[in-house]
């Protein structure tokens, strides 16, 4: 019986080392009302990295009027439309390719729900409940599929080839070995 069992955790060991799940990307941003103060932004940004996320791509950058409403085109019937328009085109906002097992949805979790009134009271460790002001300056954004990734990451990342970087780079991430992480520009990448 002893036998049984040391066989069958070395077999579990061994799967477990061999067979770890694939990567997802989202698109995270951390919005004009947080991005004001570099305190909050860098909170923000250390709880994602504690989370375990791989930082992909990096960028601070700011959103014009007509780039916001492509953006959000999705919402341009509803009521909050023209407010968050004007909202994420009023300063810096810093966006992330992040990286993780499952990343859409566990990045939405670490996030919370949209809205902040709810979410200081119903989850008031999620980001949006430590660092939301309101349902419409709720700090961050998150995407909520793979396809919306695939449209939302062009607006800021033109260049990144999802694809590309599946296929090629992904199972070094999984491994984990040989990555090392660029304080300064927000990134991990592979060590040169
Ligand atoms: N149905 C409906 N809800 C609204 C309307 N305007 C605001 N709300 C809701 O009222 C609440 C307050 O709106 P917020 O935009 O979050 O609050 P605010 O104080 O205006 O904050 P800022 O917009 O960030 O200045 C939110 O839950 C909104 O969804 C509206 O015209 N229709
Ligand atoms: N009821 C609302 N009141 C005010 N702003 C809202 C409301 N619903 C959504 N928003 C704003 O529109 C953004 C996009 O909405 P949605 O995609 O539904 O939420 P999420 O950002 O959680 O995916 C939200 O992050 C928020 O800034
Ligand atoms: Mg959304």
């Amino acid at each position: 019986m002893f036998v049984c069992n040391q066989l069958s955790q070395l077999v579990g060991q061994t799967l477990k080392n061999v067979v770890k799940p694939p990567l997802q990307l989202t698109l995270a941003i951390i919005k004009p009302d947080v991005c004001k103060d570099p305190n909050r932004l860098n909170a923000i940004r250390n709880m994602i990295k504690i989370n375990g996320f791989y930082f992909i791509r990096s960028l601070i950058t700011r959103m014009s009027e007509l780039e916001a409403k492509d953006f959000y085109s999705e919402h341009k019937d509803k009521f909050f439309y023209w407010r968050l328009v004007s909202f994420m085109s009023s300063g810096v906002i810093s966006c992330h390719i992040l990286a993780k097992h499952n990343a859409i949805t566990e990045w939405r979790q670490l996030m919370g729900p949209t809205k902040v009134y709810m979410t200081k009271f119903n989850e008031p460790n999620t980001i949006r409940a430590l660092y939301g002001l309101s349902d419409t300056r709720n700090a961050t954004h998150g995407s909520d599929s793979s396809q919306s990734f695939e449209r939302e990451f062009k607006h800021f990342f033109p260049d990144f080839d999802s694809d590309k970087w599946f296929a090629e780079q992904m199972q070094h991430f999984i491994n984990g070995t040989d990555i090392e992480f660029l304080a300064e520009e927000w990134i991990h990448r592979l060590k040169r």
